[in-house]
């Protein structure tokens, strides 16, 4: 895993035209914000449910500033009760392109079923606004991120917060991975994200309502 440490993106190429236009539009690079947070990119490598660098020239995780600074407010909250634990982003702003070809990357589940994973470029995700964030939490003493019970974009039961207990009673999840799940979202609740029912690491912001009215969509 290839980690943006806080502070530091040695390995970045300087900010090219694509992400010049997300800052034109009003966006933040989050680690400009509060450099205590850790990125790992995941669609800008090839460690991902399809194996490809679909995010080419984004290489950073960029929001919308209010967004951005809810998010620090959660790694804040996440650090004064934890101080070895960071929060560690594997998605934030995803282009409209990008999630096209994500829902095309699933087509061998039904289109009803795979709203769970993937939303309906149709329909726009979140993310295409920048009021979605996709993480988990990173200790740095131990220099691991949590265990959560199963890795970002598995898409089954096994990470659907609401099968939690079901989970739990049938031992395919522990106690430790649900505390450490019930960590991220207590952080990310008190700071006014919302997790959804399917993905333990996916928390929206704001309703797509309010994103298409309040936000501009990234394309
Ligand atoms: C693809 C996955 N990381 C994700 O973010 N899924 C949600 C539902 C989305 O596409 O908005
Ligand atoms: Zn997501």
């Amino acid at each position: 895993m290839q980690i943006q440490e806080p502070g530091k993106t040695p390995e970045l190429a300087p900010i090219g035209s694509f992400e010049q236009s997300l800052v034109d539009q009003g966006l933040v690079d989050i680690q400009e914000v509060d450099p205590t947070i850790y990125v790992d990119l995941k669609y800008s490598t090839t460690d991902n449910f399809f194996g490809e660098d679909v995010y080419q020239e984004l290489t950073r995780a960029y929001l919308p500033l209010d967004v951005a600074e809810e998010l620090k407010t959660a790694n804040e909250l996440l650090k004064f009760d934890y101080p070895d634990y960071r929060l560690l982003v594997f998605d934030a702003v995803r282009p409209h392109r990008i999630q096209t070809i994500l829902w095309e990357a699933l087509d061998s589940i039904p289109p009803l079923n795979r709203k769970a994973f993937v939303a309906d470029p149709a329909l726009g995700s979140l993310h295409n606004y920048g009021c979605a964030v996709d993480l988990s939490i990173y200790d740095v003493r131990a220099d691991t991120l949590l265990d959560m019970g199963t890795k970002y974009d598995y898409f089954g039961h096994l990470a659907y917060p609401r099968k939690e207990e079901e989970m739990l009673l049938s031992g395919q999840l522990n106690e430790k991975q649900i505390a450490n799940r019930r960590i991220l979202r207590k952080m990310m609740g008190k700071a006014g994200f919302t997790p959804i029912n399917s993905e333990w690491w996916h928390f929206n912001t704001t309703s797509l309502a309010v994103a298409k009215e309040k936000y501009k969509l990234i394309e």
